[in-house]
């Protein structure tokens, strides 16, 4: 598989280049952007997503910026704004513009400054793969402690692996983990509606690495629960807030309501990136709010050789001027989740001072 996001540097000058995740899994496409309105565009149609990757792209974005000579600024404002809810997004957007404004405060020539600002986007996207094997070692180690009967039934929601990471990914990095040890007896993936990245991006990169996976549909998960089919739940975050409250993939908070009903733990796997300090709690989450089409229209990913269509221009489902409620991610309150993995320890969201320790803990949270 090509990696999910690369810098290039061909002779028409230098590009970020992404694994377009809106052809997959029918074909490996690469989408090159010479410029920042195509990344907003990449990362508004979900060609590029998941919170890790989010924020490597922001900071490659400020980058393209910074060495074509764009205004760097207006650049980072338009990416930091492209998605709402990923705090990774900003996070990685400011990382790389601190960098091109130190660099310029201290008498750089804007090559130099250019050059720095890539430096900072390549570290953010070395971090982000030393993170992925972090978490995917304590993840392991969690479940074998949570179920020490060595033999795991994951279920997972959305698509967590090497297309939304430096690495390997958060939840399914565990997963992974699992199964190289020999203790993945079966990964059970929700199809995520209504993008499906859970059916066309986790299927395929379980596929891709031998995992022993099944596809469910969303609603089918409560009788999987109800048949005791599930060990523990896998999930990533696109925004952990400072009390503990978890935004993932829409879908995500109904599979903790379950897991909790059927004592099954709850496992939140996310980089310490994803922890956002400055959002007290759930409630001050801003959720993204996707259009509807993309519920009332079902789209299959575009045929080998076909143009892509995109999210919502696929076959109608409902009568056409249907309204749709489309939230693209939901809250889990933290006395739902059972553990948060990062790469700098394990915390239980309802431990008094778990998650301000992990922040003191990693020096990649206090940028502001
Ligand atoms: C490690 S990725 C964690 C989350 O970003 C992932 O679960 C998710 O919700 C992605 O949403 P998406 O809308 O596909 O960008």
């Amino acid at each position: 598989m090509p990696p999910a996001l690369r810098w290039a540097e061909p002779p028409e000058g230098p590009v970020v280049v992404l694994l377009d995740q809106t052809r997959l899994p029918t074909e490996e496409v690469e989408l090159v952007c010479t410029d920042v309105p195509a990344l907003v565009r990449a990362i508004q149609t979900l060609a590029v997503r998941g919170a890790p990757l989010l924020g490597i792209a922001g900071a490659y974005g400020v980058a393209l910026a910074a060495v074509r000579r764009f205004d760097v600024e207006e650049a980072a404002a338009q990416l930091a704004g492209a998605r709402p809810t990923a705090v990774n997004l900003g996070y990685g957007v400011r990382r790389a513009l601190a960098a091109h404004q130190a660099a310029a405060a201290n008498g750089a020539t804007p090559e130099e400054a250019a050059a720095a600002t890539l430096a900072e986007a390549r570290r953010l996207h070395q971090e982000d793969a030393e993170a992925s094997r972090a978490v995917a070692a304590r993840g392991l180690a969690l479940l074998d402690e949570l179920l020490p009967g060595g033999s795991h039934r994951v279920l997972t929601h959305c698509n967590t692996g090497a297309l939304v990471s430096g690495g390997e990914g958060t939840a399914f990095a565990v997963a992974l983990a699992a199964h190289r040890a020999g203790r993945l007896r079966r990964l059970w993936i929700d199809e995520t509606r209504p993008l499906l990245q859970g059916a066309r991006l986790t299927a395929y990169e379980a596929a891709r690495n031998g995992l022993a996976s099944t596809l469910l549909t969303d609603n089918a998960a409560g009788s999987l629960f109800a048949a005791g089919e599930v060990d523990a739940v896998l999930v990533g975050a696109d925004r952990i807030a400072a009390d503990g409250s978890v935004a993932n993939k829409v879908g995500t908070y109904p599979l903790a309501v379950l897991a909790k009903y059927h004592h099954v733990p709850f496992v939140v796997v996310a980089p310490v990136t994803t922890i956002d300090p400055g959002t007290p709690d759930g409630a001050s989450i801003e959720i993204e709010q996707r259009p509807g089409s993309e519920v009332t229209q079902l789209t299959a990913p575009a045929p080998a050789g076909a143009a892509a269509t995109g999210p919502g221009s696929g076959t109608l489902v409902a009568p056409l001027g249907t309204q749709a409620y489309n939230p693209a991610f939901d809250v889990t309150p933290p006395e739902l989740v059972t553990a948060i993995v990062t790469e700098a320890g394990v915390v239980s969201p309802v431990t008094a001072g778990g998650i301000a320790e992990l922040c003191a803990r990693s020096r990649q949270v206090t940028i502001s």
